[in-house]
């Protein structure tokens, strides 16, 4: 896919301009930046569900929206109520058929291809195991999981993941990294998938775009996950260490602007919560790409609480 000289406009407000990007079949490219800089916004403009305001942009070759069901999409997750009566391979079954009327009768030609390739990607996520539970039963990792099934079922050649590892905890994280990454080398799918913290994907990734206000940087994540990139893409100093394990961290990054407070209220969970700790306690005084947390600036101190990572007050 390609943007050339792409900007986007939503309630007004210009969110970023001059993109330029270009993304090659079968890469595996992570979106990173701080709340609210449109992020969910430029996978839904390689969508086609939002228009660009200037620039061009194709995708598999076409304008976006044009190439149907080539293109996969996990949007941000939502939490399933424990109640609901639908079992897991339902879910799956709606990326199949859930945008026709009626569904292929059981025996037809029609019923059993969707049978198979609905147990056939069940299979390849390794959701096997609880497939049939109600979907409200099932972990926030087995969720997950049975939603990228959902978003595969069609065999898109393109894959759009909005923060597939958002609320899991770090097993789940690298297990359903690796579960990406297996979904892009085996089966030569494009991933492009918008994450808060390169961390658990950055052996996996081929190229990083990382937007900020006003504009993006693209490249492989060595060349753009660099104090130097950074610091120009911000134009305030910005500086990338790197742990003794390998993980980047970025510190100086500008606040994440908290405008946007009611967008994810209903996702804050037990597990968003630990892990709001879970940063306080680790990264003290650093802050994880793209997530705009500071620990020692952001602390409130009458609650002795963190803003939640992506712009909510706690
Ligand atoms: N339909 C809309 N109307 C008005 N504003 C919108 C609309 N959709 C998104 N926005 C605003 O556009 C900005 C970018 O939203 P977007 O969801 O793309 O950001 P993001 O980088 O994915 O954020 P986050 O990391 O918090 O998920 C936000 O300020 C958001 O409130």
């Amino acid at each position: 896919m390609s943007l050339r000289g792409a900007s986007v406009r939503v309630g007004g407000r210009l969110l970023w301009s001059g993109v330029d990007l270009d993304i090659g079949g079968g890469e595996f490219t992570a979106v990173l930046g701080p709340n609210g800089v449109g992020k969910s916004t430029l996978l839904k403009v390689l969508l086609g569900t939002v228009a660009p305001a200037a620039g061009e942009v194709r995708v598999l070759g076409r304008a976006p929206g044009r190439a149907g069901d080539r293109v996969g999409y996990l949007p941000q997750r939502r939490s399933f109520d424990p109640a609901l009566r639908l079992r897991g391979s339902d879910v799956v079954r709606l990326g199949w058929d859930g945008d026709r009327w009626g569904v292929p009768l059981p025996g037809t030609a029609g019923g059993r291809a969707a049978r198979r390739r609905i147990a056939e990607v069940i299979d390849l996520v390794g959701a096997g195991a609880y497939a049939d539970r109600p979907i409200g039963q099932c972990s926030g990792g087995e969720q997950q999981r049975l939603l990228i099934a959902q978003a595969l079922v069609r065999r898109p050649r393109l894959l759009l993941l909005d923060e597939p590892l958002d609320s899991l905890d770090l097993p789940n994280q690298a297990a359903v990294a690796a579960l990406v990454g297996r979904i892009c080398r085996e089966e030569g799918v494009t991933v492009v998938m918008v994450a808060h913290d390169v961390n658990p994907i950055l052996s996996r990734l081929d190229r990083v775009v990382y937007l900020a206000e006003g504009g993006a940087v693209a490249g492989s994540p060595a060349e753009v996950v660099t104090t130097e990139t950074l610091t120009r893409l911000y134009r305030t100093p910005v500086e990338v260490l790197r742990t003794s394990d390998g993980r980047l961290v970025v510190v100086g990054q500008p606040e994440a602007p908290a405008r946007h407070t009611d967008r994810h209220a209903d996702r804050h969970t037990d597990t968003d919560r630990h892990h709001d700790i879970e940063r306080r306690t680790d990264v003290d005084r650093h802050v994880d790409p793209g997530t705009g947390h500071r620990p020692d600036t952001d602390r409130n101190a009458d609650t002795d609480q963190y803003p939640d990572p992506r712009g909510e007050l706690s």
